[in-house]
């Protein structure tokens, strides 16, 4: 619960020019930056070219130990990423009123706003985000009503979520098989006639400024995606932290250029059954660098009931999660936050496995 109310100044604070950090934004407790600090890791993030023959069998191991990777040689023009980096970076350099034109109805998904997962935190993350969820055009006319940005903004955006699409619809059938599943396992699944994949995402910008205080901030709290995966373009700032399984200390993912780190999210930790759990990551700010982020949350259709896939459920591996749509989880993730994959839980996992989500000897704050 909240220490202290949280009002609209508070959350829609330009960030940008506070020299002091506020008091509703200091972490200090809950910065778990002595517990858990980031160290060098020996072995690293794997970083997979989807050109090697081998891809499919190092995503597999990927996903099972890390739970996130980075690709290369994936087939998006880096001018494309370049350009939805400088699309974010016009978004949030717009004044405060103007991008509260586009503000996230409080219930709503998109528009404008603080994290959605702040209401399970006493303080607010240095961060501000923009979720688009369908077609950008609504957005662009409220951001920017009488220039040609607009069009602009909604031509990147458009190339982006195509290209997108293209790629998670990819990675998710690497990852499937990987286990041994085909399309003949996954209905829902398959390609459609004109090349792209069935399934729906919702893109999401995220902007950290520079923090006067970077040590006691977050800039987006410790989390699992509620996807099938996530793919993430990050700026050449780091900042991205990741837990590894089993692990008490957070690996940062260092920005690779060209590179785009793939996380698996809740949803696919259902599909197989547990076998590749989805990663707790979080956001860090630094003190001079302003750094961006666009995050792809790709997942099934909306109303496919999803659930482990039955070719990974056997005697010795029991179904381990009910049936649930994707609309179903968010509904459960806004409701258990970190507890959600849980509360679908339908036995005990297995010797030597959690859920992410079920850290406890982490704090997910
Ligand atoms: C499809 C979605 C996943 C997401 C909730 C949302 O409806 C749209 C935004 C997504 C996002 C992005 C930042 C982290 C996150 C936890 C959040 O608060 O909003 C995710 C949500 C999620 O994966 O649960
Ligand atoms: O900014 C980042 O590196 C992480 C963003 C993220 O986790 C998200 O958008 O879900
Ligand atoms: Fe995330």
């Amino acid at each position: 619960m909240p220490s202290i109310a949280l009002t609209d100044a508070h959350k829609f604070l330009d960030l940008n020019s506070v020299k002091e950090l506020p008091d509703t934004h200091a972490w200090t407790s809950q910065l778990d930056s002595g517990g858990g600090c980031d160290g060098p890791d020996p072995e690293g993030v794997p970083v997979i070219d989807l050109n090697d023959g081998a891809a499919q069998e190092l995503i597999g191991y990927a996903c099972k130990t890390w739970g996130v990777f980075q690709v290369v040689n994936h087939g998006v023009p880096i001018n494309l990423l370049d350009e939805i980096e400088q699309t974010g970076r016009s978004l949030f350099s717009l004044p405060m009123h103007q991008k509260m034109k586009a503000a996230r109805a409080a219930d709503g998904v998109s528009g404008y706003g603080v994290a959605r997962i702040s209401s399970f935190f006493p303080k607010l993350m240095w961060s501000e985000g923009f979720t688009i969820t369908a077609s950008p055009a609504d957005h662009a006319r409220l951001l920017w009503p009488h220039d040609h940005r607009h069009n602009q903004f909604c031509n990147t955006v458009d190339e982006y979520q195509k290209a997108m699409n293209k790629l998670a619809g990819r990675l998710m059938w690497l990852m499937l098989g990987s286990l041994g599943v085909s399309s003949d396992d996954v209905k829902w699944a398959s390609l459609k006639e004109d090349g792209t994949q069935e399934g729906c995402a919702a893109l999401q910008l995220n902007s950290y400024p520079a923090c006067p205080d970077p040590d006691r901030a977050m800039g987006l709290a410790a989390h699992t995606d509620s996807t099938i995966l996530t793919v993430l373009h990050q700026s050449n700032t780091s900042g991205l932290q990741v837990l590894r399984e089993g692990a008490r200390r957070w690996t940062t993912v260092p920005p690779h250029p060209g590179a785009l780190v793939v996380h698996v999210g809740d949803l696919m930790h259902i599909l197989s059954n547990g076998s590749y759990p989805s990663v707790l990551h979080r956001a860090v700010v630094n003190r001079t660098r302003h750094r961006l982020s666009v995050a792809y949350l790709y997942g099934p259709p909306t109303n496919v009931k999803i659930s482990p896939i039955s070719k990974l459920v056997d005697h010795s591996h029991p179904q381990m999660y009910r049936p649930i749509t994707w609309t179903e989880y968010l509904g459960t993730k806004a409701k258990h936050f970190d507890k959600a994959l849980t509360s679908v839980r339908l036995c005990a996992p297995r010797t030597g496995f959690v859920d992410s989500n079920d850290h406890s000897s982490v704090r997910v704050g």
